[in-house]
């Protein structure tokens, strides 16, 4: 479960990261709700919560939504500054963390105008055109036969399970269309690229 980039792109991610890279203090008094930030006289201890839930400090994440994230009191400023953060977050949008993954998450964000010139327009000039009305891209591949088009599929698959990033496909016999956005921030990432890419290589082994 990771922070999603929404988070991040509203300064949340450094926010949390602040905070979970405190999170294995010892006592705690903030906690976030699906609702948002709020007081707790609850306490932990290291030992008791590494013994009970086995990583370093319990994040209770269900689904797509943090129920409870427990702060140390030692580090009010910070969760005073999530706090702030997260009041002015829209606390309606999914967010689901862990503190490992929380610091060690790379963070996504919408490809700038330089490098769409770089990194997009060579994809352009590979057969890629842009979705009207999306910030994203498409391509369809015509492979040699079903069994061809499927074992492109199954590559993309560990990539994206791999990258946790996944495209918007449609496979018809030897014929794979796919769409590639980021959910995550509304439009075209880095991840878009990789992904894109790495269709284009296996494409060309393939054939
Ligand atoms: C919760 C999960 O990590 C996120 O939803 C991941 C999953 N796969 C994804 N795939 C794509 N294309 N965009 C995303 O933003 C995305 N986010």
């Amino acid at each position: 479960m990771l922070l999603t980039n929404k988070c991040a792109q509203h300064g949340l991610g450094m926010g949390f990261q602040k905070v979970a890279s405190l999170l294995n203090k010892r006592t705690y008094s903030w906690v976030v709700t699906a609702a948002g930030l709020k007081l707790t006289t609850k306490t932990f201890n290291a030992a008791e919560s590494r013994g009970k839930w086995g990583g370093s400090v319990p994040l209770w994440c269900s689904n797509r939504y943090v129920s409870s994230v427990l702060y140390p009191t030692s580090t009010k400023a910070a969760a005073t500054a999530a706090t702030g953060v997260i009041s002015n977050y829209n606390r309606q949008q999914a967010l689901t963390l862990t503190t490992k993954a929380a610091t060690k998450r790379k963070m996504v964000a919408k490809l700038t105008e330089q490098e769409r010139c770089e990194k997009l327009q060579p994809l352009l000039d590979a057969g890629w055109t842009l979705v009207e009305g999306r910030d994203a891209i498409y391509k369809e591949f015509q492979l040699k036969d079903f069994n061809q088009a499927f074992s492109l599929m199954t590559g993309v698959a560990l990539l994206a399970e791999k990258i946790n990033h996944h495209p918007e496909w449609f496979n018809c016999y030897n014929k794979v269309q796919v769409t590639l956005s980021t959910h995550d921030v509304n439009g075209l990432s880095s991840q878009d690229i990789r992904m894109a890419n790495y269709l284009e290589a296996q494409v060309k082994l393939l054939n």
